[in-house]
């Protein structure tokens, strides 16, 4: 490969990962699998490592996780909460132990642990107390979501020995069993499921109302000390038991390995039966160098430590037949075709239905109706098929040909130029694209109306009730009651969250509108760059151009987009119906405290209550004397009072001086 291919393969990597990482982080919906995503890092990195001129600090493979989540309160890390290097082979980990042996010089012993699928958590305890939790973000600043947290029932509130201060790292997780209880939930109610329980977990616990976490059955482990004072710990299985003795949950599987030799001959005894038996998913292991003492000689790179690493399980597969491919027509169009399998187990679930993604896919895998095919999964829903294997192959398997006409419409079905994917041309007369269209609209990601899932949609454009999303801002009880599977109760709460969903950010409505091209990034430069959608209308394609994210492609399609009739009379409707159309205006005292109320209780050191205020206050906070459910924070100093129980009765999150302070940073 040339140096000038090599760059822009790098660069496309970029947007790629950066694109997936928002999907998976933020928005806790990846759309393609771990193995996928760790297949196009692994590319970045051989292409960096190959190329060293085209690596660059901000490249994502020199960086933890993704962006925290902006409506929760930021909390900056006492020390940065990094990720692990991969190691996918027995090669892998010998090259790791040989990097810690070259620099430490000697022998090592090593600790392995489960790596639990789920998502980390810093823990801070304050005499005894929790009094801070906090997702990882991007390493540097995470997520509060202390209230949320003490909705989890193996976390104790208090430790059994009242340390002055201990900082924890663990891992939030969603068992098994509770995994497929919700995603059947979620399926009856025609919500989008979660790929796997580590989203799953991860969009439980980054709910803005702690009730609905609380009824999500979430669990965790703690595996490491991050800081502590007042107990003292000089190797990571002591530190294990440290915390073990505090209350903490614990893992109970770890395994000291005197060498590299006994790690590999240990990694051996996890077969496939014995990690299916265990009520949560992991998906590797995790070995670490045990002596404390070697973590600052072995130090970090920008995204991991370089004492530990983590193994991670090859996908498991199995075989078996396709016995049909049947399309769905998305909301722009395009026709996917997915692989209806013989039912199949498969890590642990029966799976029947596998991706096929497009005519290319297809065609390159010469995947034929009755082949038999290997699959694999690897913790995801939908499985993807490997490969055929033709042995099997009887003469009687039929190749498969996109259709020429739209399933759902009838319209003809054309392939553009340059792309994968077939469309139906049926546009709004096309039913099965207005049903996603709407769904969409509805979306987490865009106008988030709970509770109208696709199932609902469906049976509101049957009834002839919608025909547009616009109109289910019109919707009265009156004509839920009629419809099967309404009554008062689910009938007035689908109208309040329609209501409620009408004064949702400019760019949510922007990516909600589901013009072609137009995803959340997009819509987020267009909403704060015209700060309402009648200047968004008005724009030209050279002043689209002009801003950061949006090419000629996409310009092209926000110009057609409103140059179609039946779009704008939709937007008509939203507004008549009181849909914000403009970006929020910001607040009057602009400050990181803006918007926030505090209570302060006890004596705070190095500050006097006078001087706590005016720090408040100057930042854009405000200062209340009781504590209610609408106080953000709680700072506890010395000796608190009934304040602080208050707090904890109320969930309210409680921070010390320092906590205040990191704040005030922000
Ligand atoms: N499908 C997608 O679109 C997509 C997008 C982004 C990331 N991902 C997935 O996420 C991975 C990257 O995520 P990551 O940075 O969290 O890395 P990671 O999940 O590969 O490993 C690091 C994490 O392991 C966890 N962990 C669990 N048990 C542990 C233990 N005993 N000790 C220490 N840590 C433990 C910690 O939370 C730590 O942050 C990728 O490899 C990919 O599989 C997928
Ligand atoms: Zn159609």
């Amino acid at each position: 490969m040339d140096f000038q291919t090599a760059r822009q393969r790098v660069e496309e990597l970029r947007r790629l990962i950066e694109e997936h990482n928002y999907r998976y982080y933020v928005l806790d919906q990846p759309v393609i699998s771990d193995r996928e995503y760790d297949a196009l890092m692994q590319e970045l990195i051989a292409l960096e490592e190959a190329y060293p001129e085209l690596l660059t600090p901000d490249s994502p493979s020199q960086r933890v996780g993704g962006a925290p989540r902006e409506d929760f309160n930021p909390v900056r890390h006492p020390e940065v909460l990094l990720s692990l290097n991969d190691a996918f082979n027995e090669g892998d980990l010998l090259d790791f132990d040989r990097r810690v042996r070259e620099i430490t010089g000697g022998e090592v012993s090593y600790l392995i642990e489960p790596k639990i699928d789920g998502l980390t958590v810093a823990l801070t305890y304050i005499d005894g107390a929790f009094s801070l939790g906090a997702t990882r973000g991007d390493g540097q600043v995470g997520e509060e979501v202390t209230a949320n947290l003490r909705t989890i029932p193996v976390l104790p509130l208090r430790l059994r020995q009242p340390l002055p201060h201990l900082v924890v790292r663990g891992e939030v997780y969603m068992p098994k069993a509770a995994f497929a209880r919700l995603n059947a939930e979620r399926e009856e109610a025609g919500e989008p499921l979660f790929a796997n329980p580590r989203n799953a977990a991860a969009g439980s616990l980054r709910q803005l109302d702690p009730k609905v976490t609380a009824g999500r059955s979430l669990s965790l482990f703690v595996y490491q000390v991050i800081s502590v004072t007042g107990a003292h710990v000089t190797t990571q299985a002591e530190a294990l038991e440290l915390m073990a003795g505090l209350g903490l949950p614990v893992n109970p599987y770890r395994f000291l390995a005197p060498d590299i030799r006994a790690v590999l001959a240990e990694i051996k005894n996890w077969t496939a039966e014995r990690r299916a038996a265990l009520p949560y998913e992991i998906d590797g292991l995790v070995i670490k160098v045990n002596d404390l003492a070697l973590y600052p000689v072995l130090g970090a790179t920008a995204k991991a430590p370089r004492w530990a690493v983590a193994y991670k399980f090859p996908a498991e597969q199995a075989t078996t037949r396709v016995e049909g491919i049947i399309l769905r027509v998305g909301r722009t169009g395009v026709l996917t075709p997915t692989a209806i399998l013989t039912p199949v187990r498969l890590a642990g679930t029966t799976v029947s239905r596998a991706t096929l993604h497009n005519e290319d896919y297809i065609q390159e895998k010469d995947i034929r109706i009755g082949d038999t095919v290997v699959i694999q999964k690897a913790g995801d829903i939908i499985p993807e098929v490997v490969e055929v294997l033709p042995e099997h192959r009887t003469g009687a398997e039929e190749v498969f040909n996109m259709p020429e006409k739209c399933p759902a419409c009838g319209a003809a079905v054309v392939r553009p130029p340059g792309e994968a994917a077939h469309r139906c041309t049926g546009g709004l007369a096309c039913p099965a694209q207005v049903l996603e269209g709407i769904i969409h609209f509805a979306s987490r990601g865009a106008m988030d109306i709970q509770g109208l899932g696709p199932a609902i949609v469906a049976q509101l454009l049957e009834a002839g009730l919608i025909r547009d999303a616009a109109d289910l801002y019109y919707l009265q009880k009156e004509d839920l009651l009629k419809l099967e599977r309404f009554g008062e109760q689910s009938a007035s709460n689908l109208i309040a969250a329609i209501a409620a969903a009408k004064d949702r950010p400019l760019e949510r409505l922007l990516f909600g509108l589901g013009i072609r091209h137009v995803g959340e990034r997009a819509a987020r430069t267009l909403a704060s760059h015209f700060g309402s959608l009648e200047k968004l209308i008005a724009a030209s394609e050279e002043e689209l151009t002009s801003l950061p994210d949006i090419g000629p492609r996409i310009a092209e399609s926000i110009r057609e987009f409103f140059a179609e009739p039946r779009n704008l009379a939709v937007l008509e409707k939203l507004k008549k119906a009181g849909v914000r159309m403009e970006a929020e205006r910001a607040a009057a005292p602009a400050g990181p405290l803006s918007g926030k109320t505090f209570v302060i209780t006890g004596t705070l050191p190095g500050l006097t209550r006078q001087e706590a205020e005016e720090l408040i206050t100057r930042a854009g906070g405000k200062v209340s004397s009781s504590v209610s459910k609408k106080t953000d924070y709680v700072v506890v100093g010395e000796k608190p009072g009934s304040k602080y129980t208050r707090a904890r009765e109320l969930g309210v999150p409680v921070i010390d001086v320092d906590g205040l302070k990191q704040l005030l940073r922000q």
